[in-house]
């Protein structure tokens, strides 16, 4: 095992993935799918021995549980937790509850997947008030005027590469494996970080859920195995089609 060994984990089927709905900062459970997910993660970690010491999670529940079922399958539910809304997944605007398949045949493909997947389009925001704003919502009060109502993953990185820093990084340094536990956009822009994509490729990665990615990294916390290793590699590749194919 490398000093720097860093794990990331989207969270299991959530019950929007499950619905096929845009998602975001909504704070939804896991599908029983999701936990079946979550559990096989930690049976995939415990099979390596790739045992974290510390564990990063967004302040989402769907990345909260899947840490908790997956380090408690590892035996693991005992490492120091950090939590952050810099892990959260991506805002996705307007577009919290909408229906994906339907929002591809109302704006069309091209659009669509600007949406979804540019670098720097945001979604329209979302209105203060609304039924899925987060405005109001407490775990978000030190924000104040910084909260978003939107996001592209430009943002995401804008927002994430702060905590990777002063966070995630003195973590690692320190020796410890490090579990990231969080979502489909925010490992994204993470993978973006570590892998040196270009604004262009990043648009193609797709991140499955439930599946642990493990990342080696050198003294300059850049990988030595570019791209990652997945601990289930047949299972990923099946599941990042299934994403890349969402609304259809
Ligand atoms: O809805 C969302 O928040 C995300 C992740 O589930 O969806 P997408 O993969 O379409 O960016």
């Amino acid at each position: 095992m490398s000093e720097r060994t860093l794990v990331l984990l989207r969270h299991g089927e959530s019950v929007w993935n499950a619905e096929n709905l845009f998602t975001g900062w909504v704070d939804v459970p896991l599908s029983a799918k999701g936990e079946v997910e979550a559990r096989r993660s930690g049976e995939l970690l415990r099979d390596a021995r790739l045992l974290p010491d510390v564990v990063h999670t967004s302040v989402l529940r769907r990345a909260i549980s899947t840490a908790n079922i997956a380090l408690d399958t590892a035996d693991r539910h005992w490492i120091p937790v950090r939590r952050d809304w810099r892990l959260n997944e991506r805002h996705y605007g307007a577009l919290q509850g909408k229906n994906k398949k339907q929002t591809l045949e109302t704006y069309g493909e091209e659009q669509f997947m600007l949406w979804r997947r540019s670098y720097d389009v945001p979604p329209p925001p979302i209105e203060d008030g609304s039924e899925f704003s987060q405005d109001g919502d407490p775990r978000y009060a030190d924000l104040g005027a910084d909260l978003p109502r939107t996001e592209c993953l430009k943002d995401v990185v804008a927002r994430l590469l702060p905590y990777w820093d002063a966070a995630i990084v003195p973590d690692l340094a320190a020796g410890r494996t490090v579990l990231v536990a969080a979502h489909g956009n925010s490992l994204r822009a993470l993978v973006k970080h570590l892998d040196g994509v270009s604004d262009e490729a990043i648009a193609k990665l797709n991140i499955p859920t439930g599946i642990p990615l493990r990342y080696d990294l050198d003294e300059n916390f850049r990988p030595t195995n570019p791209g990652g290793t997945y601990l289930d590699p047949e299972a990923a590749a099946e599941a990042i089609q299934a994403v890349a194919n969402q609304g259809r």
